[in-house]
């Protein structure tokens, strides 16, 4: 109902249109019967055919019109939906898309919503249309005969009664379908996405196999849907040969035994197909309506979900909280929590040139940039929780992943046990056990440890995409949890390390943070980064595609390209998980530059791989199995730690 009130001026005129077309067509039979009369009187028809011939003409362009008007507002409810979606989906909380399939999500927003026109366009014309025809033919029908009518009614009302019953049937296969199809749509997604790994391996057939099988579960669960409506639209034929054959024995009896004249019976057979016609037509609307009410369920599944920050008890306004952490920054909570080194700089130079130019948030900006920020994590614990109950999702259950009902959660996962079950029915794999550290404003911090310690996971509490199940993270001296989520986002850049790059061109790819960034000062940013080298390979400038995921780019110029967007927004703070592809001497002599460049007058938190992004740090944070096990400099944790110095023997590549 929302989607067809957003257009219901249309709609009214569609019904109205509707009327005039009904009344154009019950007029028909009429016609006719005043011709078979006029002609056995022998009288004149007085122009009588061509008032006929006219409504049949008024008739079929109302309808005409009518289709255009419902085709054009489908297609308006298909966009409003795409969008409601799309907007949903995109401001879904990051643990929705650590367990929902892509191209699952991909076909909602593509296939599930076409099915809604179809509520519009063969339900709702034919339904409404067909109502008015099909009073009106009942009407009538009553006047001349109401024995015959009678008898009719009851074959109908019997053919109602089994597309009813078949209706509910047609909702859910319809449903599984659509499922299958998502399924689908995942499956190539997976495929897809790693054609390279999958080619290397010699699985393509085996992958298309895997492929193939979906697309015949959503070919069976197609044939399922044909299979039921199939059954509907033969009982709408039945229903009619059936009324016809009673009507054309009785009503000939009748019209021999006098009751009714022979042009009152057929003026009755004429109403008769006009009040069966749109029955047939209101059974079909009724089958796709009920496929599009199962295909809105999927989309209605992704709008139900809470958004991102739904539940935040939300405290000051974005603007505030902005000025909230500059405060901070160049204030006497940062002053207290290191010695940051805030003023002119080289790589400043460039990045407070952007920040400047243009509004004033962007002048406001620059002057945060100019006080880096402080990072401190105090006795962080954390759990990504995992829920197998069907309600997840709900706002009761996020509410409880990030709400205080997860300090049980905390409380019942002391350090050192790795999985257990909380109360509430959800798993909890802890990974990061009481860390704590501060990154002191202007520092450079760089985060080791082997593989799982969770290193990724600390950058990804500070951006915010989980929160911590015990414990406080604080930027610029203010618990995040405090904070609006976008002025946060808007302090931190963030680089990530596997797909850093999206599809599109270089300069889209720059303006992502940053949209109304000159190109001179995409330029500046990509010299910075050494990266003007990939300018000049193509004609196309800023414009040349980077490919998806940014494959046309070696791994090494991808991270660079997405450190030349942070460094276009210029964030007092930034988190940089470093490639761990390994790069030549000169790519990672310049990766290293554009680290250093970044680096210039802000903190940064970095995950090393290599020893040289390690040794130039403030300071090390050693991660073991989500615990601190070491902070100090180089020289000072080859001595303490002994991880550390196993680490740096093996020059850090982990
Ligand atoms: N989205 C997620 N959902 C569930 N568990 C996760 C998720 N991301 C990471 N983990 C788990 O959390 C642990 C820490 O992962 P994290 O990515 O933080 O490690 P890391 O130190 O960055 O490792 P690496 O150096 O290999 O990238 C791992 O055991 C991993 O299995």
């Amino acid at each position: 109902m929302p989607y067809l009130t957003e257009h219901k001026k249309v709609l009214a005129l569609v019904i109205a249109l509707s009327l005039v077309g009904a009344a154009a067509s019950l007029a028909q039979p009429l016609l006719v019967s005043q011709v078979i009369t006029l002609v056995g009187a022998g009288s004149s028809l007085n122009g009588l055919v061509w008032l006929l011939v006219l409504l049949v003409v008024v008739s079929g362009l109302i309808s005409g019109f009518q289709h255009y008007l419902l085709q054009r507002t489908g297609e308006g409810v298909v966009l409003s939906s795409r969008r409601q979606l799309v907007r949903r989906m995109l401001n879904l909380p990051i643990r929705e898309f650590d367990t929902r399939r892509t191209g699952d999500l991909v076909s909602r927003v593509g296939s599930d919503t076409t099915l809604l026109r179809a509520v519009l366009t063969q339900g709702f014309v034919d339904s409404i249309g067909g109502a008015f025809v099909f009073i009106g033919a009942l009407i009538a029908m009553l006047i001349i005969d109401p024995v015959l009518l009678g008898l009719t009614v009851l074959v109908v009302g019997i053919s109602v009664v089994v597309v009813v019953l078949l209706s509910s049937r047609i909702r859910t296969a319809s449903r599984q379908a659509q499922e299958k199809v998502g399924d689908l749509a995942a499956s190539v997604e997976r495929a897809i996405s790693a054609v390279r790994t999958v080619r290397a391996a010699n699985a393509t057939d085996r992958e298309v196999e895997a492929v193939e099988k979906d697309a015949y579960g959503a070919y069976l669960m197609g044939i399922k849907v044909a299979k039921i409506s199939a059954l509907v639209v033969p009982v709408a034929g039945i229903a009619l040969q059936v009324a016809f054959l009673t009507v054309i024995g009785v009503g000939g009896y009748r019209v021999a035994s006098g009751a009714i004249t022979i042009a009152s019976l057929v003026s009755f057979i004429l109403f008769l197909f006009m009040m069966v016609m749109p029955l047939g037509q209101a059974f079909g609307a009724f089958t796709s309506v009920n496929s599009a009410l199962g295909a809105l369920g999927r989309i209605q599944e992704i709008i139900a979900l809470p958004s991102e920050g739904q539940f935040d008890r939300q405290v000051a306004p974005l603007a505030t909280n902005e000025q909230q952490i500059a405060a901070a920054g160049g204030g006497s909570a940062a002053a207290a929590l290191g010695d940051g080194t805030a003023g002119g700089g080289g790589a400043a130079g460039s990045s407070s040139a952007v920040g400047s130019s243009g509004t004033a948030g962007a002048d406001a900006r620059a002057a945060i940039v100019s006080a880096p920020i402080a990072v401190e994590f105090v006795d962080v614990q954390f759990a990504y929780a995992e829920s197998a109950a069907p309600g997840d999702g709900s706002p009761d259950a996020a509410g409880r992943l990030s709400g205080p009902g997860t300090e049980l959660l905390a409380a019942g996962a002391p350090g050192g046990v790795d999985a257990e079950p909380s109360g509430a029915g959800i798993l909890s794999q802890t990974v990061l056990r009481g860390v704590s550290f501060t990154v002191p404003r202007g520092k450079r911090v760089a985060l080791v440890g082997p593989s799982g310690a969770g290193k990724s996971t600390i950058l990804a509490l500070i951006e915010r995409f989980y929160d911590p199940t015990a414990g406080a993270i604080k930027v610029g001296g203010i618990d995040v949890k405090q904070l609006d989520r976008r002025a946060l986002r808007s302090q931190i850049g963030y680089v990530e390390q596997d797909a850093p790059v999206l599809a599109g061109s270089i300069r889209s790819n720059l303006l992502l943070a940053s949209p109304e960034a000159t190109d001179a000062q995409c330029v500046d940013v990509l010299r910075a980064v050494n990266l003007l080298e990939v300018l000049e390979r193509s004609p196309r400038g800023l414009d040349a595609p980077v490919g998806e995921e940014g494959v046309m780019l070696s791994g090494g110029e991808r991270q660079r390209l997405a450190i030349a967007r942070a460094l276009l927004v210029a964030p007092p703070i930034l988190l940089l998980d470093e490639s761990t592809s390994s790069l030549d001497g000169l790519n990672e002599q310049m990766l290293r530059e554009a680290i250093d460049a970044v680096a210039e007058n802000r903190t940064l938190i970095v995950i090393a791989h290599r020893l040289s992004t390690v040794v130039d740090s403030d300071q090390i944070v050693v991660l073991d199995h989500g615990r601190v096990v070491g902070v100090g400099t180089h020289s000072e944790l080859v001595v303490s730690t002994p991880l550390y110095r196993e680490l740096a023997k093996r020059q850090l590549l982990v």
